[in-house]
């Protein structure tokens, strides 16, 4: 048995069209395929792992001796969202897809419901870029005070408010009545997220760290409640724990960067624990996916790529770290939507020299089958154990 896993969710490092790309409007996105042609993208550690045997990248050549297990994954669930598919990883599929208002914006009766709730009139109302959408509308918002709220493709409400204008507890007040309003059936979306932002006027207004995301509890127990219920550690980082609504989860801390991600995982490797260490690394997607910033995405990986040998010194040899992403996010592909596609995985663990191949997996849900296998825990419905391809318990 493993005594820690640690799992790392590049949010987003999408790795070839997954092959019902066609139905989701994604035929040949390729996020890191497509970063690497853009730059020249330097990631030794990542390459020695094994990450250009999974599939061709450009100056990520394949080695002979990888050191991780290597692999891609396919998602199984209907959607190509976070909370998709990090359920799916913990073995949860979500086959009957949530709410989107992408062409319509939100209904009217949702909108003077909110507006009455929360005494604010709301602007916007429309599918859009979160950067963009400050930009056009946040200077009416700082004047009238009214409210900005928008949504893309995910099944997603989003308010942004500016932090003067709007204290942020009173944003998280507003965002926890519109997640209540957006309890019926008929408009339940999947998250509704708190964006805030600050800076003086539309050229230099930037969103802040306090975006906070109000998901739905998971339907079904996953793999962290069968290892919190058997008396494992839960521990999430970043997101995660907004991702699951906490279910599961014994201990959790927030992240202000993908640095302060990999500080904090670092620093959580240092300790001793018996169980799970799930961080996600939002940036990948959030600053460089959905911005269509192909070379701030490379280098964004390239920094993870530095900071990889900092966690792994701390890894014992009865610890396993797993990389991979939720979904794809290729910031060459039209429109600022997440892509689907397969996802990487790369298996490591110090007891052993050298990895290989696995065979290319149907679901993500095999993750969070193998870390209860591993645990000998109660197993998630979906999925099967990646154990016997990396040897065993
Ligand atoms: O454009 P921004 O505000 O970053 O929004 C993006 O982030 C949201 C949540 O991850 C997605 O729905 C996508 O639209
Ligand atoms: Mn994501
Ligand atoms: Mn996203």
């Amino acid at each position: 048995m493993y005594n820690r896993i640690f799992l790392i969710i590049l949010d987003s490092l999408g790795i070839g069209e997954a092959p019902d790309a066609k139905a989701y409007n994604d035929e040949g996105a390729n996020t890191l395929g497509h970063i690497a042609e853009f730059m020249n993208l330097n990631i030794p550690n990542l390459q020695g792992f094994g990450l250009g045997n999974i599939a061709p990248i450009k100056n990520v050549e394949p080695v002979d001796t990888p050191k991780a297990f290597f692999t891609k994954m396919q998602e199984a669930s209907l959607g190509k969202d976070t909370m998709t598919g990090h359920w799916e990883l913990m073995g949860l599929y979500i086959t009957k897809p949530f709410q989107t208002f992408t062409e319509t914006g939100f209904p009217k009766a949702l909108i003077d419901e909110l507006e009455k709730k929360t005494g604010r009139k709301i602007i916007g109302n429309v599918s859009a870029s979160g950067t963009e959408i400050i930009k056009e509308l946040g200077e009416q918002h700082m004047k009238t005070g009214d409210i900005i709220v928008y949504t893309s493709a995910d099944s997603v409400l989003q308010i942004a408010m500016h932090e003067d204008i709007i204290p942020i507890e009173e944003q998280y007040r507003i965002c926890e009545i519109a997640r209540e309003i957006t309890m019926k059936p008929e408009w339940k979306v999947g998250r509704v997220i708190a964006r805030p932002f600050k800076g003086k006027n539309k050229k230099d207004f930037a969103r802040t760290s306090n975006r906070h995301d109000y998901a739905l509890k998971p339907s079904e127990k996953t793999t962290l409640n069968f290892l919190s219920e058997a008396g494992y550690d839960v521990i999430a980082l970043g997101k995660i724990n907004d991702i699951f609504d906490g279910y599961g989860i014994t201990e959790y801390s927030k992240t202000v960067s993908n640095d302060d991600g990999m500080r904090q995982v670092t620093k959580t490797a240092k300790r001793e624990f018996t169980g799970l260490c799930f961080l996600n690394l939002v940036d990948f997607d959030a600053l460089y996916g959905h911005r269509r910033d192909p070379l701030g995405y490379g280098k964004a990986i390239e920094k993870f790529d530095e900071q990889l040998p900092k966690l792994i010194k701390e890894l014992k040899e009865d610890d396993l770290l797993i990389l991979t992403a939720d979904h794809g996010n290729d910031p060459t592909a039209p429109g600022t939507d997440h892509t689907r596609e397969y996802v990487p995985l790369l298996v490591y663990s110090k007891k052993y020299l050298v990895g290989n191949k696995m065979p290319i997996l149907k679901t993500f849900a095999d993750v969070g089958y193998t870390i209860a296998d591993n645990f000998g825990t109660e197993k998630p419905k979906n999925g099967s154990s990646f154990l016997k391809h990396i040897g065993g318990k």
